[in-house]
Formats: structure tokens, sequence, C-alpha cells
């Protein structure tokens, strides 16, 4: 019981260990979307602003061809006038305007206009066919590799109309992507953070971007073997919910949204050591108590079995290992409360050695000890059933308690004791017999005829003394009163 109470209480210790340490992981997660959130929403301004950026030099860039001042003046002069803010931003590598009809009409690269309707060796994707849709939104095409395979580019473009409103061309910013990233670059982000700006049909401009804040090594928050193990257990105990550590947002005015992913691994990495030093504790603790409960559970059960044997040996008699005359007191009690509750049948035997103090006068006492064993080994052996009992009563005398036996068995089992007594052949030179024998008296309580046990044992007592009288070896009924069962017998042997 000990040891179950202390496992169940080790489990429960544990529960309730695993469940603190799920409610911090929870609280971590919270805070930690919040986080994702307020960081999205910084990455998102800083992308807004920056596109601001592009799509004004294009602005800027389409309200210059238009005007017939600026168209009039010498190349040179037009095109720095033209792509003067197309210097603003240095990710953007050119500026290119194309007539209604796909022409090229002017590059910032390039001084001398193409009528290929090619720019920068990229694929021209045209903006649109048809004059576009009355208030124009920004359009931003498909990412591409540059010819030198590594740059990767993406084109912003917008329709150009005349005063009049008629569509004339489409102005392009051809912007580089490698170094739009650094857009995220005066941020500060955790670690293994990754940021990915898409269109909302899916193209990625920037995938999975880690921002070179991110990339620092931090001290790891990896765990080893044993800590794995330990968040194991924590885990069987607390399961926590995958907290969602991705936010999303769109950018203002264009197609793109911007998603940041905090890493986990970051993240929960204060509450994964907490985690792992709290399961550590609280194992130790849990096996010490464990550990405790076992020492005292074997510390009681030692004592238990050390007072069994104190008790044994309380209540053996050392010679004859027989039951001891305290033993005796006791079942005689029991079984005459017993027989008197139940309405059983009881009998008590008084058995005594005949003229035993002449035989250890005679043969000595050690030679009296032997047969004493001898007598009681003997009269044991004759009880059958397992509710008899028999004890040293003291001297050369034992009591027979017989749990359900009436006067007539009783007697007969008597005089089967007192034979068996007599077959020992043990030499007693000063008796009849000229071997050792036995007188015994019987003393039975039946509810039909009795109506009460107390002198059971004193009656039996006194069937003795009269079989002592009558000769000895021989067996002995106490007569059962009628009523009064402490009345003095006359005479039992009249
Ligand atoms: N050897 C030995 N003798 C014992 C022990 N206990 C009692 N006795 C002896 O048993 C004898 C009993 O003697 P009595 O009570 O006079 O009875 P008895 O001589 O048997 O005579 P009756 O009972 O009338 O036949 C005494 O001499 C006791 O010393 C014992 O443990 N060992």
């Amino acid at each position: 019981m000990t040891i179950i109470g202390a496992v169940c209480f080790a489990l429960a210790f544990l529960s309730a260990v695993g469940l603190l340490v799920e409610d911090a992981h929870d609280r971590v997660a919270v805070a930690a979307a919040e986080s994702a959130r307020q960081l999205a929403l910084s990455l998102e301004r800083e992308v807004s602003r920056n596109i601001d950026l592009i799509d004004l030099s294009i602005q800027a860039t389409a309200d210059g061809v238009e005007q017939p001042v600026v168209m009039a003046l010498p190349r040179v002069l037009r095109e720095q006038l033209l792509f003067s803010r197309a210097a603003a931003a240095r990710y953007i590598r050119n500026i290119s305007v194309f007539d209604r009809d796909g022409r090229l009409i002017a590059d910032s690269l390039s001084t001398l206009p193409s009528t290929q309707g090619r720019s920068g060796g990229a694929p021209f994707i045209p903006v649109t066919p048809q004059p576009a849709p009355a208030g124009d939104a920004l359009f931003i095409g498909q990412p591409y590799l540059a010819s030198d395979s590594t740059t990767r580019l993406v084109r912003f473009s917008r329709n150009r109309r005349t005063p009049q409103g008629i569509f004339s061309g489409v102005v392009t910013a051809t912007v580089n992507l490698n170094d739009f990233s650094e857009v995220f670059y005066s941020l500060n982000v955790m670690p293994g953070t990754m940021v990915r700006l898409s269109t909302r049909n899916g193209v990625a401009l920037l995938r999975d971007f880690t921002p070179p804040s991110a990339q620092t090594a931090r001290e790891s928050g990896s765990p080893g073997l044993t800590g794995r193990m330990l968040i194991a257990l924590a885990m069987i105990f607390s399961k926590p919910a995958d907290a969602s550590l991705v936010a999303e947002r769109p950018v203002p005015g264009t197609p793109l949204i911007l998603s940041v992913q905090l890493s986990s691994q970051t993240v929960f990495a204060d509450w994964r050591r907490w985690a792992i030093q709290l399961e550590a504790y609280s194992l130790f603790v849990s096996s010490l108590f464990l550990a405790g409960a076992l020492y005292l559970t074997h510390v009681l059960r030692m004592r238990m079995r050390s007072e069994a044997v104190v008790t044994r040996l309380a209540s053996i008699d050392s010679l004859t290992q027989l039951p001891n005359r305290r033993a005796l007191d006791s079942t005689y009690s029991r079984e005459v409360m017993r027989a008197a509750r139940e309405c059983r049948p009881l009998s008590v035997l008084f058995v005594d050695i005949d003229h035993f103090k002449t035989y250890n006068d005679q043969y000595g006492h050690v030679a009296g000890d032997h047969t004493l064993q001898a007598v009681a080994d003997a009269v044991r052996a004759c009880l059958r059933r397992d509710t008899d009992f028999v004890a040293r009563y003291g001297g050369e005398e034992f009591v027979a308690i017989l749990p359900d036996t009436a006067a007539r068995e009783a007697t007969a089992l008597a005089d089967v004791i007192r034979l068996a007594v007599r077959d020992l052949r043990r030499p007693h030179a000063s008796v009849e017999a000229g071997v050792v024998t036995a007188s015994i008296g019987v003393a039975s309580y039946d509810r039909a005829t009795d109506r009460a046990t107390g002198s059971l044992l004193e009656r039996a007592d006194r069937a003795l003394y009269a079989a002592k009288r009558t000769g000895r070896d021989r067996v002995t009924l106490c007569p059962t009163p009628a009523v009064e069962v402490f009345r003095e017998p006359a005479d039992l042997t009249a």
C-alpha cells in the first residue's frame, strides 16, 4: 500500500509539473504569436515604404514622358530628368518607357532607344496589350533570373496615359530582388526568423528569406539526449498545442502579402531549458520520494516480521513447541464465545501424565523433558481437524480445545490420545502398566443441555481429578450440569 501510494503521489506530482510545463509553453506561444504579429506589422511598413518609392519613380517617369517640353530636350538631358528618381532606390536596376505598341522609347540604363521592345536582355513581359481600366494600379510581374543566373529580378509597371486619359504606353521599373531584401537588414529579429513576400496568387518574390540579424548564432537551444528524453517525458504529461508562430499581412496598395515565421527552436529555447531543469528536479524529487517509500516499506516489513516472531515466541512453549498458556487463554475465550453465539458444541480435554514426579525422580529431568515432548507430539498427532487446538497448560498438563465436537466424540478422541501415550512405550516402573500413561478429563458444552460455557475448563479439570482418583490411565467425562454450571459436583466418580 505504501509503495502504491508513493507511486500514485509521484505520478500526481509529475502530472502537476507537466501541467505547469504545458501552461508555460502556452504562455510562450501566445507571446510569440504577438511578437510575430508586431514584426509582420513593422516589416509590412518597411516594404510598403520601399514599394511607394518604386511607384513614385515610375509615376515621375510617366509624368515626365507626357510633358512635350521634357521630350523636346536633348536626349542626355531628357533622360537625366526622366530617370533622376531611379537613383533614389538602389535596388531599382533600370526604368524603361514603352510606347503603346511596346517599343522601348527610353531606358535609364541606355541612352540609345531600341525598337526591339527588349531591355537588358531580360524577357519583356507586356504589361497589358490594351489600355488598362481607369484607376490603373501598380502591376507586379513574375520574378525571373537575370542573364547572370543569380540575380532575381521583378518588374513593377504602370500604364502611361496622356493628359486626356488615353493609353499611351507603359513605364516599368526592374527591381533587383537580391538588393530589395536589404530593406529587412535594419530590423533586429530573433534567430531563425523567416520572411516571405509573395503575390496574392502565391508567386514568391522573397521566399523563406532570413535577415542577417536572424542568422546570428545564439546559444543553441537544441537539447542534448538527456534533455530530449526529459522533454519527451514532460510531453507525456503535457501536450502543448502547436501555437502558430506565423503572422501574415497584406501590403496596402499592392497585391503583395508579407508573412513572418518565427523559429520555434528560438522561441521555445528558454522554455525548453526551464522545462528540462524542472523535469529533472521533479524526477529527482520523485525518485527520492519513491526510494524513501521503499525504504520505509522495507523497515516496516522487517519490523512486522520481527513483531510476528516475538508474538509467536511469546505464545509458544519452548520445550514442546506447543502453544503456551497465554495462547490457550485467548483461543479458549474465542471458541467458548463462538460456541455460545453459533449454538455449536464445544469440548475441552485436560490431559495429565500419571506419576510424573516419580518419573522425574527415577529417570531424571532430562528424560522427563523428552517424555513431555513425546507426549506433546502424540497428543498433537491425534488431533485431525484444523480447528482442533492443543496447548501446554503447565507442568505435565495439556489442554485440547475441540470446536464442533460433542461429548461422545470428545470422549472417544480422549481415549485415542490415552492409548497413543501408552503406545509411546516409555518405561515407567512406578506405574502398573510399566509405561508412561496419561489421565484425561473431558468436559463438553451443548446448548441443548447446557446454558453456559464459563466453567468448561474447570469441569474438565475436575473430570481429570476424578480420573486420577479412580486409578489413572483413563478418560472421565464430566457430567453436563442442567442449569448452573458453576455448581460444584459432589463426586464426579459417583
Ligand atoms: N522434566 C520436567 N518435569 C516437569 C516439568 N514441568 C513439571 N514437571 C514435573 O512434573 C511433576 C508433576 O508432579 P505432580 O504434580 O505431583 O503430579 P504427578 O507426579 O504426575 O502425579 P499425578 O499427576 O497425580 O499422577 C513435578 O515433579 C514437576 O517437577 C518439565 O518441564 N520438565
